[in-house]
């Protein structure tokens, strides 16, 4: 049992999931087979009666979310910005994977994958990572652009296979993170069997004596260090690659930060150093700057969410009753392809989805006790169009992005913890509706004066008049939609 602090913290976090006991070290399966069962656990519940701590939980299992309804790339415009570390060096991006001069294994991989051409930040981030000599990145971009195929194909360059020793190290802040990135590992290895992989996660219990052979390790911090320092099982001097993914996530995971910088400090020098987050916060940036040294850095601005396309409105109600009928109302003059409405708590989301779904609406409802996978799996029907409404709380909801949705309904208005209007959400909330160019169609319902001091904040921080509409009037509903 651990007894410093950090492996103390360590030890605490990696005991409140469960552990599947049996995972043993594992090349990559042929063909393309699971790593092992994956148990993601939501952790909205917590989130919600909110403690500090749990909060943190949360940012982990809306990574895994993401990574689970990332199917394919996420569509940017932006354009990338790259800062180099020497700005006299030529600057390159590849606009082929060929240009790349991977090997023919890991080429047919790349193929395999369907992937055509590299993505965005690949374009820049795949040359510096492949460079001779070596270059440290730091690289960010949102979720679904890319990031992990892009150090997934750089580790797999890297490594000799000839040699049977640990060459490249890459953590992730939990079991599930470490798990999904090592199936795309697995995935892009596909024709490289040579090249094996090892997990150091929870359950994965090595003897002392153990010499590691596989060439790439993927693992929480915890049993990285403990692989690398107590059991000496993976030389630190023999890496030559260190990944440090979902750095946003990892330094909101109490010891993570630290056990990181140990794993980090025990590399050699020449080692090189790539770090990734899909957010880049001054946190953040504080605790990439110590992890890697003289680094170039590569960042990809979100696409912006902007309010000019979407018509808002407010409707008065009294209670949860008058809103739900002036939702009733709405649906019966309009004609709504796809909805997402917006709950507070989980027990107004479920009342709800009862009451629409009584009312013969065919109706999705996220919710916070659901698993992660179950979570991926909701939204995925609802992007292919099997449920037309969308009944969520907030916290499920994040990154969702449903291109056909065309109205989106506050039954209660986003709200920080001090109960001021939360307009970063709303914009996120209503600011899909309208891409692409796209008309799209708010509604916020208000039934106290608290909502409507938040609506006032809400017009007041977006310098935008958001108009009253008359639910019992349906030429009047019928007007919005036109
Ligand atoms: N060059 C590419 N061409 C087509 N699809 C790609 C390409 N690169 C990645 N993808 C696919 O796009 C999706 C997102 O990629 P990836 O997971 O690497 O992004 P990410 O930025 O690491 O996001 P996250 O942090 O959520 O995993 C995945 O389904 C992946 O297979």
């Amino acid at each position: 049992m651990a007894t410093d602090s950090w492996a103390l913290a360590v030890d605490k976090q990696e005991s409140t999931t469960d552990s599947f006991g049996s995972l043993v070290i594992r090349s990559p399966p042929r063909g393309g087979g699971d790593a092992a069962p994956r148990k993601a656990k939501g952790t909205t519940k917590q989130v919600e009666n909110g403690t500090e701590g749990e909060e943190k939980e949360d940012k982990a299992a809306q990574s895994l979310l993401n990574k689970m309804i990332h199917t394919s790339l996420v569509n940017t415009t932006n354009q990338v910005e790259v800062l180099q570390r020497d700005p006299n060096s030529p600057l390159y991006s590849v606009k082929t994977f060929e240009e790349l001069r991977l090997k023919d294994e890991l080429l047919r991989g790349v193929y395999d994958m369907g992937f055509n051409r590299p993505s965005k930040i690949q374009e820049n981030a795949l040359p510096m990572m492949l460079a001779e000599p070596p270059q440290n990145l730091i690289a960010q971009s949102q979720s679904g652009t890319g990031k992990t195929a892009a150090f997934a194909l750089a580790m797999l360059s890297h490594v000799d296979p000839a040699n049977k020793w640990t060459q490249c190290l890459c953590i992730a802040p939990t079991y599930e993170l470490a798990l999904q990135t090592g199936k795309v590992i697995e995935q892009m290895g596909k024709f490289y069997p040579e090249v094996k992989l090892a997990y150091a996660i929870r359950g994965n219990k090595l003897d002392r004596e153990t010499k590691l052979q596989e060439q790439i390790v993927i693992g929480t911090p915890g049993t990285v260090l403990d692989w690398c320092s107590k059991l000496k099982i993976i030389d630190p001097k023999k890496i030559s690659v260190f990944v440090l993914d979902e750095a946003d996530v990892m330094i909101a995971t109490q010891g993570h930060q630290d056990q990181s910088i140990r794993i980090q400090r025990m590399l050699p020098n020449e080692c090189q150093m790539l770090l990734f987050s899909a957010t880049f916060e001054d946190s953040v940036w504080k605790f990439a700057e110590r992890v890697v040294p003289d680094p170039n850095i590569i960042k990809l601005k979100r696409e912006e969410e902007t309010l000019d396309t979407i018509k808002q409105y407010y409707v008065l109600c009294n209670d949860k009753d008058e809103k739900f009928t002036a939702l009733c109302n709405i649906y019966g003059a309009i004609t709504i392809a796809q909805a997402m409405i917006f709950c507070h708590t989980r027990r107004t989301a479920g009342w709800l989805s009862a009451e629409l779904t009584k009312e013969g609406h065919v109706v999705a409802l996220l919710s916070g006790e659901m698993t992660v996978e179950q979570r991926a799996a909701i939204i995925e029907r609802f992007r292919e169009g099997k449920e037309k409404v969308l009944v969520t709380t907030n916290v499920c909801s994040r990154g969702i992005d449903v291109e056909q949705v065309s109205v989106v309904i506050n039954f209660d208005l986003p709200m920080d913890k001090d109960g001021n209007a939360d307009n970063e959400t709303y914009l996120h909330r209503i600011g899909r509706t309208g891409r692409f160019g796209k008309r799209g169609l708010a509604v916020n319902m208000i039934d106290s004066k608290q909502s409507m001091n938040i609506l006032n904040q809400i017009e007041e921080h977006f310098n935008k008049k958001i108009n009253k509409l008359d639910t019992d009037d349906l030429d009047e509903i019928e007007k919005i939609s036109n």
